[in-house]
């Protein structure tokens, strides 16, 4: 018997952890303490310095293009940090708000030698927080001995690179009755990751039979267009006019995930906003961030589906990854049903770059 978290609850923590600017440390070959950039403070700054060693700032190799540092390790870069670095030149390497005021930041030295998967993992752990990805490195000569120390959450690097790569169970919680304006036959599910993610919804409509293609959206949410009727983009008209299709049909099922901005949260969706304000468009102002163009999983949106008892899908969308990603996870696309409305004069460029760029189809 062990009432000790396992490795998905110890990776929660740490996120947790992270979010609240605690470090922790991943054991590995050498094991090191991680902090991530965005919470760091003038104290915990001090203290890693005090250290001694030569701790690093990984960034991904994204963000390492904007910044002009060499990218030895294919997806990151371990910067040195200077013997005189500020918090507030680790902020100004994370974040790219004032990268136009300042445009040159280096030269940077970056480490080149020793191995990058705990530099990775660390990356990946403060992209889970929903974190701008730029982490704070040190090696430990003892990683346990440290953690116990200073009461830090430790994880198992070769058990965590496992976990973060698997995508979390999702399990029904509850579902109730839910009449809405654009039906009254309407039931909210409510699914819970097992890995102290987020919730995901689905809004069933009717009672679709289970073994028809059932019509269907992916929507990720948009708090900015869904709740604010932003007119940066088309997610409020497509959510209103999905659930208005479904209302006429009778019947559909609508998934509702909580990957705001494409996966990148929405602080940092409204870090893109302001550098799209600078003149950026949406992907580039991502890969300042030092995000991809898209961090979703919508293996998420698959399971949920094959939990409530669907196999097949007449999919609402007009992004063609949607629709390969539901068929490599095991849910087959009777037909790809466009789903364009809700174009404005704030949101053309927008809608222009995701055809352009990301593969939407017009
Ligand atoms: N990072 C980022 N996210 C954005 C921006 N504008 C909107 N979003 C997010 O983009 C996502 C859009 O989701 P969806 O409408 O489901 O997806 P889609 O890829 O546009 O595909 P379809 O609408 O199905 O054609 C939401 O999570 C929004 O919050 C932006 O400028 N930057
Ligand atoms: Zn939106």
């Amino acid at each position: 018997m062990t009432f000790a978290p396992d490795i998905t609850e110890q990776l929660a923590r740490a996120r947790a952890d992270l979010r609240m600017g605690v470090p922790v440390v991943l054991k590995g070959h050498p094991s090191a303490l991680v902090m991530a950039a965005e919470t760091l403070t003038a104290a915990r700054f001090a203290d890693l310095l005090a250290l001694g060693g030569a701790p690093v700032l990984a960034v991904t190799a994204r963000r390492a293009q904007t910044l002009k540092a060499h990218v030895y390790d294919k997806d990151l870069a371990r910067l040195l940090i200077p013997e005189d670095a500020t918090p507030a030149w680790v902020q100004s390497i994370a974040d790219p708000a004032d990268d136009l005021r300042v445009p040159l930041k280096g030269p940077f030295t970056c480490q080149r030698d020793g191995k990058a998967d705990l530099h990775r993992a660390a990356i990946q752990l403060a992209k889970d927080a929903r974190l701008l990805p730029a982490v704070l490195v040190l090696e430990l000569a003892d990683g346990s001995a440290f953690a116990a120390q200073h009461c830090l959450t430790e994880i198992d690097l070769p058990t965590a690179m496992t976990a973060l790569l698997h995508a979390s169970e999702l399990h029904p919680v509850v579902s109730a009755r839910l009449p809405m304006e654009f039906s009254e036959a309407g039931r909210l599910h409510i699914f819970r990751p097992e890995d102290g993610g987020e919730e995901h919804y689905a809004i069933e409509i009717g009672r679709p039979d289970r073994a028809k293609p059932v019509l269907a959206r992916l929507h990720s949410a948009c708090f900015t267009g869904d709740v604010l009727g932003s007119l940066k983009c088309d997610c409020g008209p497509q959510l209103r006019s999905a659930l208005a299709q479904m209302g006429e049909a009778g019947q559909g099922v609508l998934l509702y995930l909580n990957q705001e901005g494409r996966g990148i949260g929405l602080a940092n969706k409204m870090r893109a906003y302001s550098l799209q304000d600078q003149g950026f468009d949406t992907v580039e102002a991502n890969h300042r961030l030092g995000f991809e163009d898209d961090e979703r999983d919508f293996r998420i949106g698959s399971d949920i589906l094959k939990s409530m008892g669907f196999s097949s899908v007449r999919l609402l969308t007009n992004n063609p990854r949607k629709v390969a990603m539901m068929e490599t996870s095991g849910i087959r696309v009777e037909e790809r049903v466009p789903l364009k409305v809700g174009e404005n004069a704030h949101n053309r460029g927008y809608l222009a770059t995701k055809a352009a760029k990301s593969g939407h189809l017009l």
